[in-house]
C-alpha cells in the first residue's frame, strides 16, 4: 500500500496520465496491468463500477506489483473497507458526502476526493485532504477553473478528470497545481472488451509523448 500521496506524486512525475477503468472481467485485469505498464504508465484507477473492479485491482496488483493501483468510484464506507482490503494504493472519489467522510478520514492520506467548487476545495483542505480531483473538469471549468483556484488556494494539487484528452492533457498539466490527469480514453471499456492490449500500450505511450 502507497504510504502516502507523496509515492503516487513521484509517479506521477515519471507519468502523470492515470487512466481510469472500467473492467467487466478479472481476466483483463493482468493482461491490462502489462500494456500500461508497456505503455509507460506508472498509476491506473480501477473504478469500482463493475462487480469485478475490486479482484481486478487485486489482480493488477498481482501482474504489476509497481504499478501503483486505485480504487475510483469510491461512494460509500463498504466501498472504503473493500478497497483497502483488495490492496488498493489509492482511493477516489466522485465527491464526498457525511458517511463516506466518517468511512474514509482514516485514509485520507491516501484519498483523492472529487471537487468542483472553491467551496468544496476549501472544505477538503479543512479534512485533511491535500490533493483533490477536479470533476468533471471540463464541465467544473477546466483550465481556467484550475488556474483560478491556484490564487487563493495555491497548497492544494489537483488530479482533473472528466474530459481530459491527449489533446488537452499538456494544457492542464503545465499549471503548477496539477499533478496529474485523469481519464478513459487512454484504455476505453471498448478496448478492454477487445482485449486491445497493443493498442492500449501504444494510446499510453502517444499521451505521455504530448505531456
Ligand atoms: O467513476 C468515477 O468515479 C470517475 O472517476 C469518473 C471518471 O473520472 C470519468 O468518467 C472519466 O471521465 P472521461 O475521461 O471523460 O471518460
Amino acid at each position: 500500500m502507497t504510504q502516502s500521496l507523496e509515492t503516487l506524486k513521484a509517479a506521477a512525475g515519471r507519468a502523470p496520465i492515470v487512466p481510469v477503468l472500467v473492467v467487466p472481467d478479472v481476466q483483463s485485469a493482468a493482461p491490462l496491468a502489462d500494456a500500461l505498464v508497456e505503455g509507460g504508465l506508472t498509476i491506473a484507477e480501477v473504478t469500482l463500477r463493475t462487480a469485478s473492479g475490486l479482484a481486478v485491482i487485486e489482480a493488477m496488483k498481482k501482474a504489476q506489483p509497481d504499478l501503483i493501483v486505485g480504487a475510483g468510484t469510491v461512494l460509500t464506507g463498504d466501498d472504503v473497507r473493500n478497497s483497502i482490503q483488495a490492496g488498493a494504493d489509492f482511493l477516489v472519489s466522485p465527491g464526498m458526502s457525511p458517511k463516506l467522510l466518517e468511512a474514509i478520514a482514516e485514509y485520507r492520506d491516501i484519498t483523492i476526493p472529487g471537487i468542483a467548487t472553491a467551496s468544496e476545495a476549501m472544505s477538503r483542505y479543512e479534512e485533511g485532504f491535500k490533493m483533490l480531483k477536479l470533476f468533471p473538469a471540463a464541465v467544473a471549468g477546466g483550465v481556467p477553473a484550475l488556474k483560478a483556484l491556484s490564487g487563493p488556494l495555491p497548497h492544494l494539487s489537483f488530479m482533473p478528470t472528466g474530459g481530459v484528452s491527449t489533446d488537452n492533457a499538456a494544457e492542464y498539466l503545465a499549471l503548477p497545481n496539477v499533478v496529474a490527469v485523469g481519464g478513459s480514453w487512454i484504455a476505453t471499456e471498448k478496448d478492454i472488451a477487445a482485449s486491445a492490449w497493443s493498442d492500449i500500450a501504444a494510446k499510453a505511450k502517444a499521451a505521455l509523448q504530448k505531456v
